[in-house]
């Protein structure tokens, strides 16, 4: 049987890491310096095709800024300013339909949580894959002073699409035992 890691595709940035030996097992040691460059033959999986309408004629589709990147970016419709530690939903412009057994993921991007303290607060928002409405993104301002301004057209999250697994819940009188138990919330210490 071939090893999942033998066989994966590997986003990496430089050409194959973990590097393989010749008989297909992984040699699993840090890239040289030399690797860790960017290169133009980053491999990437296939594409799942999502369908996409803008409602909005001059909003850009959804794009990843760089190969082997998550989350494609969402630009707002409109020009809001939030104040401190409050919150707006905001338009994207764009609907999408999805495959049976997908949804997609609305992420907050980290460089506007690092400049300005702004996320969204049902982080991630979970798009549905029968859901055919714009999308939307209920940013907030963590910011205890600055008010945050965005101007139609700024890039305010990211669009993770995923599989997901669809349950089907089987009742029973007692769980079977796990190492964890019912531990949490700290139970593991610091
Ligand atoms: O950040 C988000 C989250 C959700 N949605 C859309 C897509 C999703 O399929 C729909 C419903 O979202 P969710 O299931 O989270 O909402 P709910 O509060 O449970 O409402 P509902 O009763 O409509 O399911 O709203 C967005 O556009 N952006």
């Amino acid at each position: 049987m071939s090893s999942p890691v033998a066989s994966a595709s590997w986003c990496t940035t430089g050409a194959s890491w973990p590097r393989r030996t010749t008989d297909g097992s992984s040699a699993v040691t840090a890239p040289s310096e030399s690797l860790r460059t960017h290169s133009a033959a980053e491999p990437t999986a296939a594409a799942v095709d999502v369908l996409v309408t803008r409602l909005d004629d001059d909003v850009p589709l959804p794009s990843y800024a760089h190969p082997g990147d998550a989350g494609a970016d969402l630009v707002t419709t409109h020009a809001v300013t939030i104040a401190p530690g409050e919150r707006a939903l905001v338009g994207t412009g764009i609907a999408i339909a999805l495959p049976a057994g997908y949804a997609a993921f609305v992420h907050p991007r980290s460089g506007l949580a690092h400049r300005l303290g702004v996320s969204i607060v049902n982080t991630p928002g979970t798009v549905d894959a029968g859901y055919r409405g714009e999308i939307k993104v209920l940013l907030v301002n963590h910011d205890l002073r600055e008010p945050a301004v965005f101007e139609r057209g700024d890039r305010i999250a990211q669009l993770v699409i995923q599989r997901v697994e669809r349950a089907t819940f089987h009742e029973v009188t007692q769980l079977p035992g796990s190492a964890r138990s019912d531990g949490g919330y700290g139970s593991t210490g610091r």
